[in-house]
């Protein structure tokens, strides 16, 4: 019984300081803020053009994949910039890899959109 207790209260920090993470991602790094707003306009635009519950799975989706992603990529900085603070190579490589894992969902994201919200627009 009490084991259970312990599991169920770790499992509650860590859900805490999960949302400790969120909210430092989105309160501190530019490019989760701008994430953060797109997906808010998008989210507006949705009600507005009334999507399906399909294009919302899919739009709820892209959003929230790409901040994730993001974060990561924030992770992998912050590490980076803690086992290497000086200029290195390798340490440029591994940063520039990571964002282009974001780069690539985001072309994706914003083809999704066109495909999603061109047919209502025009
Ligand atoms: N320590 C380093 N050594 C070598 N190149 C680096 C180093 N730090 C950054 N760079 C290069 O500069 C680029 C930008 O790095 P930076 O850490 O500023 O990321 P950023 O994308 O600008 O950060 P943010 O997501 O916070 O805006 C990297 O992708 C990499 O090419």
């Amino acid at each position: 019984m009490h084991k259970k207790d312990s599991f169920l209260i770790n499992r509650l920090k860590s859900i805490k300081y999960a949302f400790k993470g969120a909210y430092l991602l989105i309160t501190t790094e530019s490019s989760i803020k701008i994430q953060f707003c797109i997906g808010i306009i998008m989210t507006i635009l949705g009600f507005y053009y009334q999507l399906s519950a399909m294009e919302w799975i899919v739009q709820i989706l892209c959003i929230s994949i790409i901040m994730a992603i993001e974060g990561i990529n924030t992770a992998i900085e912050e590490i980076a910039d803690f086992i290497h603070p000086e200029h290195h190579t390798k340490i440029g490589l591994i940063k520039d890899l990571a964002a282009g894992a974001v780069f690539i969902f985001a072309i994706a994201a914003s083809i999704i959109g066109c495909i999603i919200y061109f047919p209502k627009m025009f």
